[in-house]
């Protein structure tokens, strides 16, 4: 039963919930149908477990936003929480931990984007190395998945270890093998089984498989802090690992959010957050450049008329490209990569649209409800980067664009992310042409519902422009 004034919902089935009003294959249809029945804040429940959905820039301002503390939780006691040991940072609850964890996430972050080896220049090391395996597909065709999620993964892992790994090692293979493998794990069927039904958590069934390749990562990454500790000078660190074994011998040992075994699964965590998320934007992103060749054309000309003879891109470029940057957001807006955000839970005993929500509910909020909401963009179901652009072509960002979600939680590698996803795109747009093979029939733009979406796989013609 809904508790009183609970926000309202479809009617519940004994042990299943709503699992019937849901596709699992992809409940954003559901989802976006319910809020025609019930309005922007209505309820699910997932098993026994209650949840609010939370849709469209009015209900979602005020909660993560004007009342954020009271939404700023993550829920607890889940399969995930117990795959992840109730380490790291991003399932981590609301209060003092989780705030030192961020904290130190963002000041690390923000020490490597200064100095002589800044984030730009990794970022355009590594961009050389996609340059490389574009030359190699000139006038053929090339499948971009590997090349986009390799290089996404080695950026962040140059911040964490230090190092690149090579795009056929085997250490990144087995990660992203495990990594893949578990996100379809907790959005999938047994996991839902194994938090209604928690008799069964100790058994032999398919979500065991869960727990060994978390297990598989925390041995490689342990090897790789072993290594960082016979390596290391203390006080002149090379990385994040390095920074947080500083940060370590600086706290004592007597501090709980710090300790070794907690980096291992921090670093894993932030290796997960900042991989799939970039890649699959990258892809979405040269799907739809691919295909509205007149959009790519324009952007090479105003990346041509301001770069000019200058060596790369930087960062600060952006400022002189409105229509890049408008391509850049539509392409984030389009994505939308993450749709149903990390899922909240509240805090304290709380209201939201003049519902009550009690204390430790889960929060489901509904990205994608804002990022194509009608009335907040002049296109909301077309790719058009004049959703970004004013009369005068300069470049405007409306307050519905929060594809890194908004408020206390809101992501903590938005900074990497946009500098990785601008420096890409205008370094490779400069240096190549990207075509659609003649003979891979219509584009399909669905993408394939996960923690992250993913466009479909598809093939790319390169050609070097002069
Ligand atoms: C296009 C790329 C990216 C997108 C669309 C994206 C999106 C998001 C979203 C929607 C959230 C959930 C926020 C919430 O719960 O309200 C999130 C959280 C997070 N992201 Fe990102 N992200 C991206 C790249 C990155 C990168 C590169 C990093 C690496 C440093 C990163 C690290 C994190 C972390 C650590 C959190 C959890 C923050 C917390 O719980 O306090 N993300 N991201």
């Amino acid at each position: 039963r809904r508790p009183k004034n609970f926000p309202p919902g479809p009617h519940v089935l004994p042990v299943i919930g709503n699992v019937l009003h849901m596709s699992l294959e992809n409940p954003l249809k559901g989802l976006e149908k319910l809020r025609k029945s019930y309005g922007d804040v209505y309820s699910l429940f997932i098993g026994s477990k209650p949840a609010v959905v939370i849709n469209g820039l009015k209900a979602i301002k005020e909660a993560m936003v004007i009342k954020a503390a009271d939404f700023a939780g993550r829920p607890q006691g889940l399969f995930i929480n117990d795959v992840t040991q109730k380490k790291g940072v991003i399932l981590e609850d609301y209060g003092a931990r989780w705030r030192d964890l961020r904290r130190f996430a963002l000041m690390t972050l923000r020490n490597f984007g200064l100095g002589k080896n800044s984030m730009e220049d990794r970022i355009h090391g590594e961009i050389q190395y996609i340059i490389k395996a574009l030359e190699k597909s000139i006038g053929k065709t090339l499948s971009p998945q590997v090349m986009f999620h390799n290089a996404a993964s080695n950026i962040i892992c140059q911040v964490l270890f230090g190092t690149r790994y090579e795009y056929d090692d085997k250490v990144i293979k087995v990660i992203v093998k495990c990594f893949t493998e578990n996100a379809k794990l907790a959005n999938g069927p047994w996991a839902m089984l194994y938090d209604s039904v928690p008799l069964i958590r100790k058994l032999p069934l398919p979500f065991r498989k869960a727990f060994k390749n978390a297990e598989i990562c925390t041995n490689l990454i342990s090897d790789e802090l072993a290594e960082h500790k016979k390596t290391r000078v203390p006080g002149q660190p090379r990385d994040f690992v390095d920074c947080y074994l500083d940060e370590l011998e600086k706290r004592g040992g007597d501090d709980s959010s710090f300790s070794e075994d907690q980096l291992v699964l921090y670093a894993l965590d932030l290796h997960f957050a900042g991989t799939d998320t970039t890649s699959n934007t990258l892809l979405t992103g040269f799907l739809y450049l691919i295909n509205h060749p007149h959009i790519q054309e324009r952007c090479q000309q105003e990346i041509d008329q301001v770069l000019e003879e200058k060596d790369q891109a930087s960062f600060e470029d952006r400022n002189n490209m409105p229509y890049m940057q408008a391509v850049i957001h539509e392409v984030q807006r389009i994505s939308n990569t993450v749709p149903l955000s990390v899922f909240h839970s509240t805090t304290k005993d709380t209201e939201l649209m003049g519902y009550s929500i009690p204390k430790g509910t889960m929060i489901i909020e509904n990205l994608t409800s804002v990022l194509n909401e009608e009335g907040q963009w002049k296109f909301p179901h077309e790719f058009n980067p004049e959703n970004f652009l004013n009369d005068q072509g300069e470049f405007v960002k409306p307050e519905a664009f929060m594809p890194f979600s908004a408020g206390p939680r809101m992501c903590l590698g938005e900074g990497l992310a946009r500098m990785e996803l601008f420096l890409i795109m205008v370094t490779l747009l400069r240096k190549f042409k990207f075509i659609w093979p003649e003979d891979a029939g219509e584009p399909d733009y669905t993408p394939v519902y996960g923690v992250t979406l993913t466009p479909k796989p598809y093939h790319m013609k390169i050609e070097l422009r002069t």
